[in-house]
C-alpha cells in the first residue's frame, strides 16, 4: 500500500499549543497539490503558535553535525583567545559574548534589563556571525590556526546554506498571505542575518533550585523575519501557550525549528505571531547531581537593513487597520540590540 505524504503532521499539541511538523520537501520538490498543502500548515503554524518544526529542508544531516562539531571546538577554545574576538556594536552584532553580558528580555527599558541581568546572568556563551562580505563590518573569526580557519569556512558555507532557505521559507509564507511568491525575494536578497552559535555549559542542577529564576536563556521573541533553530536533544526550549504556559518545544531529530520574529509580526500587520520563548532547566534527569552541555545555532533571519516594513498589502483595508508605524529594518535592530547588551 501506498501511504500519501503528510504536509503537516503534530510537533507539540498541549496547552492550546500546536506546533505543527511540516515536511518542507514536499514545497521543494513537490507538485501544485503538495506546495499549497505545506503553505497552507505554515501559514497556519505562524498564526498560531509562533513556531514549526521544518523536516526534510534539504539540508543534509551531515551538514549540521559538522557545524555543531565545530561550534563545540570554538568554546573548548582557552576563555583569553574567545575574549579577544569580544562583540562590539549592536551596529555590527558581531562577535563573542561572554556569560552574563546578554540579558535578552522583552522589556525595552535599558535601566530594567541591566538590573535583571546582573541578578541571574542566563548560563550560556555565544558567537555571532554576520554576513562576511560586507563592506564596512568585519566579523571576529578565531584565530587563524588551521582548525580556525576551517571553523571560518565551515560558518560561512552554513551561512549561505541557510539564506537560501531563508527565501525558501519567505516564499512559502508570501503564498500563505496571498501575495506573489516571489514577494519578499527583494526584500531578503542581502543576507543581512545573524549566525548565533550557543553554547549552554553543563551545570550542576542545585544551580536552577538556588537561584530563583535561573534559566538558560530568558524569555523573550526574536526580532528579524525568521529565526531557524537548530537544536541538539539535550531539551530545555520551553515556548509560551496562548494561555501563557510555557510548553516544551521537545527537541525532533533532524528538523529545525522555525519561528516567527517581531519584524514578520509588523509586516503582516499581526496575522503573523511573534511568540516568547526561553531555555530553562533540561528535562532529563541530571547524572550525578549535573546537566550536560547543550548547544544550538540560531540563524536569524532579517529583511535586508535598508528595506522599510510597514503592514503588506492585503493585511489592512485602511489606514486605521495598521497596528504599526512603517519602520527601517537595520534600524530596528539595532534598536532591540541596543537595549539587550551591555556593551
Ligand atoms: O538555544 C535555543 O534553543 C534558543 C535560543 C534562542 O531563542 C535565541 O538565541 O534567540
Ligand atoms: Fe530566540
Amino acid at each position: 500500500m501506498i501511504v500519501a505524504q503528510e504536509a503537516v503532521a503534530t510537533g507539540v499539541n498541549k496547552n492550546g499549543l500546536f506546533i505543527p511538523l511540516i515536511d518542507f520537501g514536499m514545497f521543494l520538490n513537490g507538485g501544485e497539490a503538495d506546495k499549497k498543502a505545506v503553505v497552507q500548515g505554515i501559514i497556519d503554524g505562524f498564526k498560531n503558535a509562533g513556531f514549526l518544526y521544518l523536516k526534510n529542508h534539504g539540508i543534509p544531516k551531515e551538514t549540521v553535525s559538522k557545524v555543531f562539531a565545530s561550534s563545540a571546538e570554538f568554546f573548548r577554545r582557552p576563555q583569553e583567545e574567545k575574549d579577544e574576538l569580544k562583540w562590539s556594536t549592536p551596529q555590527s552584532n558581531r562577535g563573542y559574548v561572554s556569560q552574563g553580558r546578554e540579558k535578552v528580555s522583552q522589556l525595552t527599558d535599558k535601566v530594567t534589563v541591566d538590573a535583571l541581568r546582573s541578578q541571574n546572568p542566563d548560563l550560556k556563551e555565544s558567537l555571532e556571525i554576520g554576513r562576511d562580505n560586507h563592506p564596512s563590518l568585519p566579523n571576529s573569526w578565531p584565530r587563524e590556526d588551521a582548525a580556525g580557519l576551517a571553523f571560518r569556512q565551515t560558518m560561512n558555507a552554513f551561512y549561505a546554506t541557510c539564506q537560501a532557505l531563508h527565501i525558501q521559507v519567505m516564499r512559502a509564507i508570501a503564498l500563505g498571505l496571498e501575495l506573489d511568491e516571489n514577494f519578499f525575494d527583494g526584500y531578503v536578497s542581502a543576507a543581512d542575518n545573524n549566525l548565533r552559535l550557543l553554547h549552554y555549559p553543563a551545570t550542576p542542577a542545585d544551580v536552577f533550585r538556588k537561584n530563583v529564576g535561573q534559566v538558560r536563556a530568558g524569555k523573550h521573541s526574536d526580532y528579524g523575519t525568521v529565526t531557524l533553530l537548530f537544536q541538539d536533544m539535550r531539551g530545555g526550549l520551553q515556548v509560551r501557550s496562548p494561555q501563557g504556559s510555557w510548553v516544551d518545544a521537545t527537541p525532533i531529530e533532524d528538523t529545525i525549528v522555525v519561528n516567527a520574529g517581531d519584524l514578520l509580526a509588523r509586516w503582516s500587520n499581526s496575522i503573523i505571531a511573534s511568540t516568547e520563548h526561553q531555555v530553562v532547566e533540561p528535562p532529563s534527569e541530571p547524572v550525578d547531581g549535573n546537566y550536560p552541555a547543550r548547544y544550538s545555532c540560531a540563524y536569524f533571519c532579517n529583511p535586508n537593513a535598508e528595506a522599510y516594513i510597514e503592514a503588506l498589502p492585503g493585511t489592512f483595508t485602511s489606514v486605521e487597520d495598521k497596528h504599526f508605524p512603517g519602520i527601517n529594518a537595520g534600524e530596528y535592530l539595532v534598536q532591540r540590540l541596543s537595549n539587550t547588551y551591555q556593551y
